[in-house]
This record gives C-alpha cells, structure tokens and sequence, in this order.
C-alpha cells in the first residue's frame, strides 16, 4: 500500500487509492519483477500531489500508461567462445516512453540482468531524461552477459552478435543505446562498428558514448561522475556547505565512481574510501586516483592491489561495509539497494552530511526515509546522476550538426544542466508540498513534462 504522510483532504485520498490501483495492476502484470516494483513505487508515491492537484492526468490514464512499455524486447545473443564453444545469452531492450523524444538510455552486460532490471533502469531514466530539459525519451537495455574473465575477442563477438539482432530496433531518431555497468567505449565501439557493416552507412547518432575519433563527445566518459559533484556542490552552496576539506567516500570504482572522485579531488575534497565487488580500500591519506584509474580502466584489475604500491591504506573484503566508514559525503556509485536501512543508520550515528546517488536506485525506500528524517542533504539518482545522459544528448547534437565541441563549451554545458536540474527540483518539491525534499521534486518535475506531453499526444 502506497501511502502519503499528508493525507488531508478527499482530493489527496483519491489520489492515494488511484495510485494504489494502478500499482496493484503493475504488481499483478509484471509477477516477481521486484526491481521494477520498487522503482514504480517510489516515484507514485512521490506523485499524490501532483494527481490531487490536477486531476486531468488521472482522467487521461497517464499513469496507467506512463508505467507499460511502449515495446519491450527480448532475444537470443548466441555466440562463440575462444575455446570454441556455442555459448547463449538473453538481450533485453525496453523502450518505455518516446512522449519528448526518441528512446535513450544505456547498455547493461552483468550475469544478475532481467526483465525486472531493465525495466527498473527504463522506468527511471524517463523521468531523469525529462529533468535534463532535452528532447530524450526514455529507453534501457542489457544482457545477462558476464564480461567478467572475458578476453577482448569474445567481447567483440558477443557485442556483434547483440547488435546484429537490435540493430532492427534502433536508430538515430529512434533509440539511442549507451553503456552502463560493463558497457564502456570499448564495447560501444564494437556495436558501432556492426551497426554500420549491417546499414551500410554512416550514423552516428545511433550510439552514444563513443570513442571520440568517430563521432563521440568530449566529457561524456567524465560526464556521469562529473554532474554528481556539480550537482552536489550546487547543492552545499545552497546550504551554506562546502565540499573543499570535506571527506568522501565512494562506492563502485567504475566508470561514474572515478570521475566523481576525480572532480571531488579537483575542488578540494578527500576521498577516502572506495570498492568494487571484491571489498573496499581506505586510504587516510585520500585516495590516489592515478592508481585507481590504472587498475580500473587499463588493466580491469581487482582493487586489493592498491595497497600494493600504496601500503599504508588498508583493504576490506566485505563491499557493502564501506558505509561504516565516518565521513562528511557519500556517494553509492555501483550499483542498485547497496544502501539498506542499517547501512543509512550507521551514515547517520557517523555524523554523514550528504548522500548522493550516482548509481540508479542505490538507496531502497527505507534509507532514503532515514535520510529524509534526519535532514540530511540527499541528491536522488535520477536527479544527480542525469548527466551521463545530458551529454550523450549534447553528443546527438553534435552528430546531426557534423561537428565536434571543445571540452570546455561541453563541460560548461554540464554544469549549467546540472544546476537547472536542481533548481527544478527544489521548486517542485516546495510547489508540491515538500520543501527540502529532492526526492520528491526530482520525480514531480521529470513526471510533469512526460505527463503533459502525453495527454498533448493523445491516447497513444
Ligand atoms: N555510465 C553512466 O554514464 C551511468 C551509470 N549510471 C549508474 O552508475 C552505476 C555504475 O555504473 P558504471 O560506473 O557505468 O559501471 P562500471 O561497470 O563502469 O562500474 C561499476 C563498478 O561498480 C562495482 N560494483 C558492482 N557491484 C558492486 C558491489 N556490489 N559492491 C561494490 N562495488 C560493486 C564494480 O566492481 C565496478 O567498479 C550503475 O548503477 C549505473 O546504472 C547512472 C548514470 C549514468
Ligand atoms: O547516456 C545514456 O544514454 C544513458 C546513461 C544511463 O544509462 C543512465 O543515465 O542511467
């Protein structure tokens, strides 16, 4: 049962029980996609008061239709391994809405991908993609591939073989696959390159996240991490905090985790903590980047082996205590519920400022309640990790113009997209209801403009 603490009047108690029936529907529709459940309840929640204020999205079914995927694909992705031998994966696209704009969202390869997961992701990133102000619809997709211990060539085949049957999907007004989790210029690159052998013509704005030597954006490999750090200062600023001399930690050592260390380093931050799936590093002294990058991004090695060439820091096998380690900022980076109610409350005892999620969905209801309560400064993913995405649509532009942007006129781009996000959603929330309350503004302000756009589209 979806509830709202400000159940005042019938306007708001019919809302509550709509919301409720539509998301029994959900639950009934889509058995065991418990990912996708919990992602469509946090966001009707957060929407009550926008349905009591305005009934027409109620009587335009924009919820009900809001929450079914336009087209959800699954598909074979056989392919051979170096020894020899047919292997099988299941490829997954879901595209979820196109009300502002062609599907767009990234590529998951990760053994734990379903149905429930993209879904999740898909469901998210409308909304996130709205509050960037671009015109991105939203879209995900993935495979149950584990890149893990898999050697260059077999990368290759399996992206070969994944696009060569999503190939019939998409296209650059269509769908716009990215990376996600497994998925980096690497991989992106050997879609690209099967994409345009089966079309026969050059199109770059079918992919986004590219190498830059065929048609990719400067800042996009920084642009995820970099946004979370513009978004989180914006947001100290606005309380009277600052991130120079404050500790972080991370979680994750990937893609978004080591450009948000990056840029918290760069204004003045020390962070002191992060992981990858095999435990967590803390380093005192802050974090070496230059290591982390190496091991991560060149050699996709273990991060246990910082402490061999910085001996004094220290390596934990368990991953998820890395919350217990004091700090003024958090920021999960890795990936989906890594922060549950006890990891909150211990953030909390120690004393924790601010919680940024640069991950999607890393903190589960129960958390983001914790930190609500205790009023710490609290940035939602799809708000404060939109940036990716932001300049992967800022990479589109340049593809149709044919040209390619300095990094500065990008990376200023970022910031200013980055600010107006948490502008809108600090208005949206105090508009709503909520003054304070990110969370809430975040989902009004991405629901507002998909939600319009439908009932403008009509019945589609
Ligand atoms: N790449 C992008 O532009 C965007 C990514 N995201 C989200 O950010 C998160 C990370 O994605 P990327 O950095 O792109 O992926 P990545 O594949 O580059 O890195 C993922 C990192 O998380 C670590 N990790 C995975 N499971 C873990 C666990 N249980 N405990 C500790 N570490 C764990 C991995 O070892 C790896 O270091 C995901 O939730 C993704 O959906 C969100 C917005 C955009
Ligand atoms: O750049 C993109 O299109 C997608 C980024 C993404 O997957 C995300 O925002 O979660």
């Amino acid at each position: 049962m979806i509830t709202t603490q400000k159940v005042k009047d019938d306007a708001v108690q019919h809302a509550s029980d709509y919301v409720n029936t539509v998301f029994q529907k959900i639950e009934e529709r889509n058995p065991g996609e418990i990912e996708f459940h919990q992602a469509a309840k946090h966001i009707f929640s957060a929407l009550i008061p926008v349905f009591a204020k305005n009934p027409k999205y109620i009587k335009n079914g924009v919820l009900e239709r809001i929450s079914e995927p336009e087209r959800f694909i699954t598909f074979r992705v056989p392919w051979v391994d170096d020894n020899g031998n047919v292997q099988v994966n299941r490829g997954f696209r879901v595209q979820f809405n196109s009300s502002i704009g062609p599907y767009k969202g990234g590529t998951r390869f990760h053994p734990t991908v379903n149905a429930s997961i993209i879904k999740f992701l898909g469901f998210e990133q409308i909304f996130k993609n709205a509050l960037t102000g671009q015109p991105i619809g939203g879209g995900k997709g993935g495979a149950d591939f584990n890149p893990k211990g898999k050697s260059n060539n077999e990368i290759m085949r399996f992206c070969q073989s994944y696009m060569t049957e999503l190939a019939n999907y998409i296209g650059p007004n269509v769908d716009i696959p990215a990376g996600d989790i497994g998925v980096g210029a690497r991989e992106i690159g050997f879609m690209f390159g099967q994409y345009k052998r089966m079309r026969g013509t050059y199109e770059p704005g079918v992919l986004t996240g590219k190498d830059v030597r065929f048609g990719g954006s400067l800042v996009r490999p920084e642009a995820t991490g970099y946004g979370l750090i513009y978004f989180v200062d914006d947001m100290m600023q606005d309380h009277g905090l600052h991130l120079k001399g404050s500790k972080v930690v991370v979680s994750g050592a990937g893609n978004v985790a080591i450009y948000a260390m990056e840029k918290a380093m760069e204004l003045g931050a020390k962070v002191i903590a992060c992981s990858d799936s095999t435990g967590y590093i803390y380093d005192e002294k802050g974090i070496h980047i230059e290591t982390i990058k190496r091991l991560k991004l060149d050699e996709d090695g273990v991060i246990s082996t910082y402490i061999d060439i910085h001996p004094h820091a220290s390596f934990h096998q368990n991953g998820e205590e890395i919350w217990t380690v004091p700090c003024d900022i958090a920021l999960p980076c890795a990936t989906q519920n890594e922060i549950d109610a006890d990891a909150a409350r211990v953030l909390i005892k120690n004393g924790i400022k601010v919680v940024a999620e640069g991950a999607n969905m890393p903190s589960n209801q129960e958390a983001i309640d914790l930190f609500n309560e205790s009023h710490i400064l609290f940035g939602p993913a799809k708000a404060a990790n939109a940036g990716g995405v932001a300049v992967s649509a800022l990479e589109m532009a340049q593809n149709s113009m044919k040209l390619s942007w300095p990094f500065e006129k990008v990376d200023a781009k970022l910031h200013e997209i980055m600010l107006n996000i948490y502008r809108n959603s600090v208005s949206a929330a105090e508009e709503y209801g909520h003054p304070g309350n990110l969370d809430v503004g975040a989902n009004i302000a991405g629901f507002l403009k998909v939600g319009d756009a439908m009932i403008r589209e009509g019945v589609v």
